[in-house]
């Protein structure tokens, strides 16, 4: 995905003072900020700008919130609003949220709370609206905002073949492939060509969740339910009644939820953690797994009746390094769209450098070599790409590189393993945690200082979300912003 573009947001309130604290708090480039103190005035912005998100204040001065709300909906379902309340308000935001709000925050927040939110929302109208193109369609003008899936290989006629076939009809469909093979993109392709591309689409990440936030972010809960529940939610399933649902990573969920998961699949209807009321939902879920799930049901750790709920149409994504000549087309079309985005000339590739590329085995797939292009563009100077632009380290580069990057390597690996083995033996727990904030302390930091605390840029050059970046961050006491040394 690509996270380069601004994010356009219309934050709507009569408080001039609160507009004022968006555009600080929602700073460019990152964020083009509109504003707007009456809901006539947002609707028009609205029509006029499209945004990818809308803020909007429950209280207005010509119109309630709830009204404007659902004239936004009406316009678009897809771009999500959240919504800004009062305490005294609070009920009335959770309750308009299974009527189609995104989700709400209580005035006054701290930006910290509030952020999250709204790169959650932006992402999720990015991955709604953001075109996902298939081979066939109209190419003539491929538009930067959006996303061409490429593939000439009899397997990817066949994914593309599928994708025809299947989005119009009201099946579940499960996406199988390796990390990076484009499971995401054609989720979202599958739902744009569906009956409910004019519906919401909202995607989970099963694995970044913890079990128990799991139950209550696609389920909801009532007030009280346990221990922190001070407030009603709203989950998944009803926020998406009549559109789509993608559960990624959900050979990752664990077994208790798995049953939970089939019951509302089998009776297209849960209850809310704490709540003991039948609500009825229409939803299509699409999933997606780089887990071999055959092997896991084999092992129990995935139910069978899951599966085969899941698996009224599966499609399997070939591996890159499966995809024969479509590695080529990949690597001069990102040259030439990254290129662009980076202004920088038009280049051409050397065929040594193409000749490295196309050796390289991919196992991390489109994704990775998505990043060894950007990598090898940041580094480029001239318009010939040659070999030794490629990143160090990188397989299949020989000469100095690669003995630097052995060299390199052995150092940090050595001390990596120097350090596990302390833990080892003695006795420390949590070992796994301790190492990998350690790594992801570096690697932010350094990604950060390198893209002068640019958190688009950031995300992109990591290969994670925003708000999986923003919750790292919190969770290892960063800053955004670039790192001091
Ligand atoms: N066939 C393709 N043509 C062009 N771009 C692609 C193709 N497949 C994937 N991509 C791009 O590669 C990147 C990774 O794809 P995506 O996120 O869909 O992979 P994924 O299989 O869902 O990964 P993960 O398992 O890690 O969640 C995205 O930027 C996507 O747009």
């Amino acid at each position: 995905m690509n996270t380069n573009e601004t994010n356009t947001l219309l934050v709507i309130d009569d408080d001039p003072l609160i507009l004022q604290v968006m555009r600080l708090c929602l700073p460019e480039p990152d964020y083009h900020v509109l504003t707007a103190q009456s809901a006539a005035q947002g609707l028009k912005l609205f029509v006029q700008h499209e945004p990818d998100a809308v803020l909007l204040d429950i209280q207005l001065p010509d119109e309630s919130g709830l009204t404007a709300l659902q004239q936004f909906l009406d316009l678009d379902r897809r771009v999500p609003v959240i919504l800004m309340t009062g305490h005294g308000t609070a009920e009335t935001a959770i309750g308009a949220m299974s009527g189609g709000a995104f989700e709400y925050i209580t005035k006054p927040f701290e930006p910290d709370d509030m952020l999250p939110v709204i790169d959650s929302a932006l992402e999720t109208s990015l991955m709604a609206r953001r075109p996902a193109v298939l081979p066939s369609e109209d190419q003539e003008a491929p538009q930067v905002t959006s996303d061409r899936v490429l593939g000439n290989c009899p397997a990817m006629v066949e994914v593309f073949r599928s994708i025809g076939r299947v989005a119009s009809r009201d099946v579940a469909v499960l996406i199988l492939g390796e990390t990076g093979t484009g499971k995401e993109v054609v989720a979202r392709a599958i739902y744009q060509h569906s009956s409910r591309q004019d519906r919401v689409f909202h995607a989970i990440n099963c694995a970044a969740i913890p079990d128990a936030l799991l139950e209550s972010e696609l389920f909801g809960h009532e007030k009280g339910a346990f221990t922190g529940a001070d407030q009603k939610r709203i989950g998944k399933f009803e926020i998406c009644n009549g559109g789509t649902l993608f559960l990624d990573e959900i050979g990752d969920m664990a077994p208790a939820m798995q049953m939970k998961l089939l019951r509302v699949l089998q009776e297209k209807e849960f209850e809310r953690v704490g709540g003991s009321r039948p609500i009825k939902t229409d939803v299509r879920i699409l999933a997606a797994t780089n887990r071999d799930l055959v092997a896991a049901m084999a092992d129990g750790s995935f139910r069978s009746d899951l599966f085969y709920r899941l698996n009224e149409f599966t499609m399997r994504l070939p591996a890159l390094r499966e995809r024969g000549d479509d590695v080529k087309q990949m690597i001069e079309y990102f040259f030439a769209q990254f290129a662009a985005l980076l202004g920088k000339p038009l280049i051409s590739i050397a065929p040594e450098t193409m000749q490295h590329l196309m050796r390289h085995p991919w196992p991390g797939n489109v994704r990775e070599l998505q990043g060894v292009i950007k990598q090898t563009l940041l580094k480029a100077s001239g318009p010939v790409i040659t070999p030794g632009f490629l990143p160090c380290g990188f397989a299949g580069v020989f000469g100095e590189h690669s003995v630097a990057a052995v060299s390199e390597s052995s150092s940090w690996e050595s001390g990596l393993r120097a350090r596990v083995g302390e833990l080892a033996i003695d006795g420390s727990h949590g070992i796994s945690a301790e190492i990998h904030d350690a790594v992801d302390r570096i690697m932010i930091r350094e990604v950060l200082a390198a893209n002068q605390g640019n958190l688009s840029a950031t995300c992109n050059r990591l290969g994670i979300s925003r708000p999986t970046l923003r919750s790292r961050l919190k969770q290892l006491g960063l800053q955004p912003g670039i790192p001091k040394r």
